[in-house]
């Protein structure tokens, strides 16, 4: 390949260009992004660069299988070069190119999953709207933030034509045949008016060097030549081209010659990230096996941390420094989908395939260490006194993927179960929450068990009507809001040896912070309320499973209890709305004779009168923990009668 096939290409479109219309969300991303990024224009160039980077290491790997791709030509380089007078900047690389189809794909549509409802959740504040649009991640089109066209020429390695795509970022782009002697593809910028800066050589110097010292290839600029030393020269000097980048990884590179700068640059770049990351670990490991890993958390989760089609960038394999694949799956458990970076084999061989790798004992022992490693880190950021805000951002954005760990991965649970922080009744606003340790150290005396609710929301959790003997007797409950929570307490059953309880479930033992007097006490309202106990049960048949008499309430009248080993109602719920056909479990329906209601309902002596109030009890009761009436507008009536009835009383 020859350098001067760098030099950017003209823009008119040829007679044989067609249109397209772009899809509907990239013409609304391209606004946005123009406005809301501006401040951070210089982004295209990190962009620009690693796609060009990105499309090296996909030729090196395809290359691995298929020698033609390389058209015998194996130096991977980019080249940027820039023309003051036509106010152009060019970004090139001799990498896999694309061809017509994948521009198509890959340059007039959005991919991502969710985009539709990420654009829509953007406020239209152009400073918030910038941190979300970064956390999507900018792309390719942040090019039209200083561009006021953009020139994609691209021949995909091996294809006989190349394709021209142009578009002034409006709702079109052009599409053309072209002649395109050199693998790879340009992308032109024909900068705006006012971003002729982009054109001087030492700003572009300058930009590489920011953010792309450490990419693995030579990036390549024209030499700067002195105008007055050509002057009177009869032969003027050739700029040549020069390699203005270090070019070597770095995660290959010693730690102790790398700074945090140069962990925050590489992670930017190769992770396609504009903010800083949070944190990050550097390995390398000897020994039975050899390999490199540099693993960061990000800041901020990705908007499509939850979307199970959402496709992280996730962790990337190397091998030799050769990249192989990015399938975040083989290289991270899915609760550490968060985690970005590299992680780099000596020992796995170079041709490896993707099926081999499905099986493969070598990246497991790899990925358990880079597992291991991640928690360490997160362990670090839990215990580090000196910037404790870290964690809390870590627990914040990430603590509910987190949780999945507990399920996921049977074998770190422990672990992963010290790292989570919860919201609790002794403790609501606690930032980033209560840790199962300090809830053991200040359990209440007799206390043998770990408390929970689970909830849609914390009003609802804070107030169910399950918590009154638990504010009563001082215990601290775990308040848990996130809809994995059902799912991770159905596998996490003891913390350091104490059993977790659900507040919501099986008859209440509250062990030995009873005392003997409440239990005797316990007991002779549950002999005296046999009879009522009855009479309710045979009033609401079916609804419930059996009536009996509370031990949870002080200040509710009546409240519902799931079976021991059943599923709570709030479970139920969640299932249900997934969905999921559900059995009809009839619950157990707690009374509280010491309530006035109950009193007045144990001395009703009318049939009738008795059933309507023994409904009214049970569906206020399914009301107050967030569940929805079978029959809403019978119990409108029933309570409306009552109401009159009262009211006729006090006339
Ligand atoms: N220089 C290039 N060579 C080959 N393909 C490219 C090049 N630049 C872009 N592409 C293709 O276009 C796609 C879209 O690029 P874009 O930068 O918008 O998104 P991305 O790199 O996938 O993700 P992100 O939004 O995080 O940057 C890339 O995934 C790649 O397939």
């Amino acid at each position: 390949m020859s350098e001067e096939q760098a030099q950017p290409q003209g823009t008119s479109a040829g007679a044989n260009a067609e249109k397209h219309g772009f899809q509907a969300e990239v013409k609304q991303l391209l606004q946005l992004m123009i406005h809301s990024m501006y401040s951070n224009k210089e982004v295209f160039a990190r962009e620009l660069i690693s796609n060009a980077s990105d499309a090296l290491d996909t030729l090196r790997f395809e290359g691995l299988k298929n020698d033609a791709l390389f058209e015998g030509d194996s130096e991977l380089q980019i080249w940027i070069e820039q023309d003051k007078d036509a106010r152009t900047v060019s970004i090139c690389d001799n990498g896999i190119g694309m061809t017509r189809d994948q521009v198509m794909d890959r340059l007039g549509t959005i991919a991502k999953s969710g985009t539709r409802a990420f654009l829509d959740s953007l406020s239209g504040d152009e400073k918030k709207d910038a941190k979300l649009i970064g956390q999507f991640g900018v792309g390719f089109y942040s090019a039209f933030i200083v561009a006021d066209e953009v020139v994609v020429d691209t021949r995909r390695g091996g294809e006989a034509t190349g394709v021209r795509w142009i578009s002034d970022g409006g709702g079109e782009y052009t599409l053309e045949e072209i002649d395109k002697p050199q693998r790879g593809t340009t992308v032109t910028l024909h900068l705006r008016e006012g971003e002729e800066e982009f054109t001087e050589s030492q700003r572009l110097r300058h930009l590489v060097k920011t953010y792309s010292d450490h990419i693995g290839f030579p990036i390549k600029m024209l030499e700067e030549i002195d105008e007055a030393d050509n002057e009177d020269d009869e032969a003027p000097k050739e700029a040549g081209w020069e390699q203005v980048n270090r070019g070597a990884p770095l995660w290959a590179e010693p730690k102790a010659t790398l700074n945090d700068e140069d962990y925050a640059e590489f992670y930017k770049h190769s992770c396609h990230d504009y903010e800083d990351p949070l944190t990050w670990t550097h390995n390398k490991v000897e020994g039975s096996q050899e390999y490199t890993n540099l693993l960061y958390i990000p800041k901020r989760a990705p908007f499509d941390l939850f979307d199970p089609n959402g496709k992280a960038h996730g962790v990337k394999l190397y091998v030799q420094r050769v990249f192989i694949m990015d399938d975040a799956d083989k290289l991270m458990p899915r609760y550490l989908r968060f985690v970005k970076g590299v992680i780099d084999s000596n020992d796995l061989p170079l041709n490896v395939s993707r099926e081999i790798l499905q099986n493969n004992r070598l990246l497991d022992k790899i990925r358990a260490g880079s597992v291991k490693k991640v928690l360490g880190l997160i362990e670090s950021m839990a215990k580090d006194e000196e910037e404790p805000e870290k964690f809390k951002t870590f627990a914040n954005e990430f603590g509910t993927v987190l949780k999945e760990g507990v399920v996921e991965d049977y074998e770190n649970q422990a672990r992963i179960a010290k790292l989570l922080r919860f919201k609790t009744t002794t403790d609501e606003t606690a930032d980033p929450g209560v840790s199962l340790d300090t809830y053991i150290e200040r359990m209440a005396e007799g206390q043998e068990k770990i408390y929970y609710i689970t909830a849609d929301t914390m009003a609802e959790a804070k107030h169910s009507p399950h918590l009154e003997i638990f504010k009563k007797k001082g215990i601290e409950v775990l308040l848990l809001t996130d809809r994995v929570d059902e799912w991770v307490m159905a596998h996490m059953t003891e913390y350091e040896g104490k059993e977790f309880a659900s507040v919501a479930k099986g008859a209440l033992d509250l062990g030995d912070a009873e005392s003997e007097e409440e239990k005797e006490q316990q007991k002779k309202l549950e002999e005296e309320s046999s009879d009522l106990v009855g009479r309710i049960k045979e009033a609401l048949g079916e609804r419930v499973n059996e009536v009996r008499v509370t031990h949870r309430l002080t200040d509710s009248p009546a409240c519902l209890v799931a079976d021991e080993h059943g599923m709570s109602a709030h479970l139920e719920r969640i299932l249900k709305e997934a969905g999921q056909e559900m059995p009809n479990t009839a619950p157990h329906l707690e009374i509280n004779p010491t309530h006035p209601l109950v009193d007045r309902l144990a001395n009703e002596q009318g049939e009738t009168e008795f059933a309507d109030f023994s409904q009214m009890l049970f569906e206020q009761a399914v009301l107050a923990e967030g569940g929805e009436l079978e029959d809403p507008a019978t119990f409108v009536r029933r309570m409306n009668q009552m109401l009159l009835a009262v009211s006729r009383g006090a006339a």
